[in-house]
């Protein structure tokens, strides 16, 4: 059942209010106290308020303004019941207080209940309204709740399956990726394009003397220490087993190899402590670079890198070797 307050200083008027909306089958809550009415409405959530304009203490004026300005009345309907609606200006002052209707006394049955039934209907059609945003915005919040977890759970997946997990560096279907599009950038723009290849020397060795173990601990040390000494947009991926590569895009060979001895010597000058034990171990790099020797496409790119490793492997470890247009490798 629908529930009206009816808040009016003249017993007479508001027994006669109560008994026309009782007898249109509402439930009625009534006052003839307006500052008692914010605490009922509060309490009792009326779907409607029909109030007196002139009260002592509290005019119906100012009560339509205090229920609007607290978050638990601003949404219940007001109509104004009163014999001041005579001036459009008095009309106006008590719509812009905030009611939505008005009556004039002495009251029509007949438009009481006429008026007091549309306005609850809008009211009711308003609070069904009212619910269903909040369950929209709920769904919304749900919806971006889901969203950020799936965007999450997205990069962790990019970053396992471009991440290496041993040493943290990209991995190498990460460096192919890339090593295809910065190469077809650098052909486009007749930009150089340089790649290191770089290997642990002897590790074989390395691990059978101390154990695979060790030889991992070494693995992340000196992919650290690599890591630390390039640029952000170079790339470096572990290549394979105890093997390196870096793409320095824009860096033609002469830099590249510069760079590569500043690698190759730090990984020599660096000694990682584990226990007693000082592991310290030295790397031989190739260098290419797209603009020498015409590398057809990464891939040749990456042989030429490859061949120039291998020169430097040859020539006895711990060396950085540029390949040259030609066909040969040089020692740097
Ligand atoms: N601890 C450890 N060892 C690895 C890993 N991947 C590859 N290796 C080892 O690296 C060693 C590479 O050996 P080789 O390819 O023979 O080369 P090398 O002994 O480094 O000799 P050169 O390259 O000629 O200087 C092998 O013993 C591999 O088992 C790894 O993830 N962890």
């Amino acid at each position: 059942m629908q529930q009206i307050l009816v808040v009016d200083d003249e017993i007479e008027h508001l027994n006669v209010l109560c008994e026309l909306l009782q007898a249109a089958s509402y439930e009625v809550l009534r006052t003839s106290q307006p500052e008692r009415a914010l605490a009922i409405a509060e309490r009792s959530q009326p779907d409607l308020v029909i109030t007196d304009w002139d009260m002592p203490g509290l005019s119906g004026l100012e009560l339509i303004r205090q229920l609007k300005e607290r978050a638990m009345t601003r949404d219940i309907p007001v109509i104004m019941c009163t014999g001041k609606m005579t001036s459009s200006a008095n009309l106006d002052a008590a719509l812009q207080a905030g009611a939505v209707d008005y009556l004039r006394k002495p009251v029509d049955p007949i438009e009481l209940c006429a008026r007091t039934r549309s306005m609850l209907q809008l009211s009711t059609l308003y609070r069904e309204l009212k619910a269903k945003q909040h369950a929209l915005a709920l769904q919304n919040e749900l919806l971006s709740q889901q969203n950020a977890m799936l965007d999450q759970q997205k990069q962790a997946l990019h970053k396992a399956a471009t991440t290496d997990q041993l040493t943290g560096l990209y991995n190498r279907a990460y460096l192919m990726e890339q090593l295809g599009r910065e190469f077809a950038g650098s052909q486009r723009l007749g930009h150089p394009l340089s790649c290191l290849l770089l290997d642990i020397d002897s590790f074989k060795s390395f691990n059978d003397r101390h154990g695979h173990l060790v030889g991992d601990a070494v693995l992340r040390h000196v992919a650290q220490l690599l890591g630390g000494k390039i640029r952000r947009n170079d790339v470096m991926a572990r290549y394979g087993g105890e093997e390196f590569a870096v793409l320095l895009p824009g860096t033609a060979a002469a830099a590249a190899t510069g760079l590569a001895e500043t690698l190759r010597a730090a990984v020599a000058q660096s000694v990682l402590q584990l226990g007693d034990l000082n592991c310290q171990v030295t790397v031989s790099i190739g260098v290419a670079d797209s603009l020498l020797g015409a590398p057809p496409n990464e891939t040749a790119l990456l042989k030429h890198a490859d061949e120039a490793l291998y020169a430097a492997k040859h020539q006895g470890r711990n060396r950085v070797v540029v390949f040259e247009a030609g066909g040969k490798a040089l020692a740097r």
